[in-house]
């Protein structure tokens, strides 16, 4: 069991297997980074290997699209490669590319197809927003209305999102179901498999977004069965703002025509051929659109060789014990202070990040930032807090906790309005 003493941190740094990895990445000594969770920070590999892509541009300029160590015109589908494992795919269904946003555009363009009495999408009221826009401008494009064929599940608690209620509304009229693996603000991980099989008893497709659980949790999409899904990599899996995103689609679809179509998506040895009749790649690399941001893929290079070493259920693991330390410390130190944690507190069920909510949220946060611990606010209530694996040490979270205890015993926060800035 847990201590609440500082040695007692210290000890489950020297006992950390992946204590080594925190000195990979570039850390501020005066702050104390608890936003990985929505952007990771630099690692030593990832600007390494973003320099050597300015190289091969510099050296190379047209022939690095060919040549070099790492040929620019491979590189979505060598990514897709190195990221299969992380969310248990086969490496031909991964891609990386585009946005989580486009990537999303794009799976429901190809797999949401309403016909006869099917013409509904089933998602959840606490989906992140961008997903929900693109839901509606979907459902839009086909000519139907969104508020009659968008159905958000509802939230018992505003927090989270039961499978049962899910699963009751999975009707005859469902079509298509997009749902994250892991809640933004609650850090709820759903039962993707359990949801996976029974969509797919009822003859419905389903998509995951997964940017809050890959690079934090271990996933078996293929095993699952999932459709398809879609992630970003510049929160766990560390690419640096804007980074690339990433898509997954199951190889049993590797027959449809992708919605959205664009040269990229050729076949490879037909792309130059420059004939107006697309030939798509036999691969979830079908689902590229344009040419691949390359400047932005290039930091995952170094960034995902890590996660390779460490193999993620090692990261997984730390995480684990990373939140449940978090959780005990704001327990036993942060109890009297009106706080209450809004994720769930089982392990099967609990992402990357703790959910701390409080009315005072929004200048709590302020004073944190004033005091060198970075986390963030997520509207109306919640601090979100990620002891990240590969760079958040036990004394990190040790110090966060007796930190937010002095705010809190100060009222260090009342000087900030409870109001949230421009992001967080
Ligand atoms: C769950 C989720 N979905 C979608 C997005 C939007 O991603 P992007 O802006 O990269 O398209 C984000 C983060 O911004 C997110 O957290
Ligand atoms: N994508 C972001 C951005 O462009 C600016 C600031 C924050 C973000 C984020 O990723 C936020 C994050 N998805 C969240 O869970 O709130």
């Amino acid at each position: 069991m847990f201590e609440t003493t500082r040695e007692f941190a210290e000890s489950l740094d020297q006992k950390d297997e992946l204590k080594a990895y925190r000195e990979e990445f570039y850390l501020n000594p005066e702050t104390i980074y608890l936003d990985g969770n929505s952007l990771g920070l630099l690692s030593r590999r990832a600007e390494r290997s973003l320099n050597e892509i300015i190289h091969s541009w510099k050296d190379l300029a047209i022939d690095g699209w060919t040549s070099g160590e790492n040929p620019w015109f491979y590189l979505s589908e060598r990514l897709g490669e190195l990221s299969a494992e992380l969310v248990g795919a086969k490496k031909h269904e991964v891609i990386v590319t585009a946005t989580t946003t486009t990537n999303l555009h794009q799976l429901v363009a190809t797999f949401y197809k309403p016909s006869g009495n099917r013409t509904k999408i089933l998602a959840d009221e606490l989906n992140f927003p961008s997903d929900i826009y693109a839901l509606q401008s979907q459902i839009k494009l086909k000519g139907l209305d969104p508020k009659e064929h968008l159905v958000q599940v509802k939230s018992k608690d505003g927090r989270s999102i039961d499978e049962v209620d899910i699963i009751e509304a999975m009707t005859e009229e469902i079509a298509l179901i997009v749902l994250p693996t892991v809640l933004y603000r609650s850090g709820q991980l759903l039962d993707i498999e359990r949801l996976t099989k029974e969509a797919h008893k009822r003859g419905i497709l389903i998509g995951f977004d997964g940017c809050h659980s890959v690079g934090a949790i271990p996933h078996y999409f293929s095993d699952w069965g999932v459709d398809f899904a879609y992630w970003c990599t510049y929160k766990y899996l560390n690419s640096g703002p804007g980074g690339v995103g990433s898509l997954y689609v199951n190889q049993r679809h590797f027959n449809h025509v992708p919605g959205l179509t664009g040269w990229f998506g050729s076949n490879k040895e037909k792309q130059f051929d420059m004939e107006h009749e697309f030939v798509p790649a036999d691969h979830a690399g079908a689902y590229q659109i344009g040419t691949p941001h390359i400047l932005s893929s290039a930091p995952l290079i170094g960034s995902l060789e890590m996660f390779s070493e460490i193999g993620i259920k090692r990261i997984r693991e730390k995480s684990l014990l990373g939140t449940k330390y978090l959780m005990h410390l704001v327990e036993e130190e942060l109890s009297g202070f009106n706080f209450t944690i809004g994720n769930p507190l089982d392990e099967e069920r609990r992402g990357g990040h703790v959910s701390l909510e409080h009315h005072e949220a929004a200048r709590i946060c302020k004073a944190l930032k004033e005091h060198g611990v970075i986390p963030d606010f997520r509207a109306p209530n919640v601090i979100r807090l990620a002891p990240v694996a590969l760079y958040t040490s036990f004394v990190d979270i040790w110090n966060s906790v007796q930190i937010i205890k002095k705010i809190m015993q100060e009222k260090r926060y009342e000087k900030f309005e409870n109001k949230r800035d421009v992001i967080a």
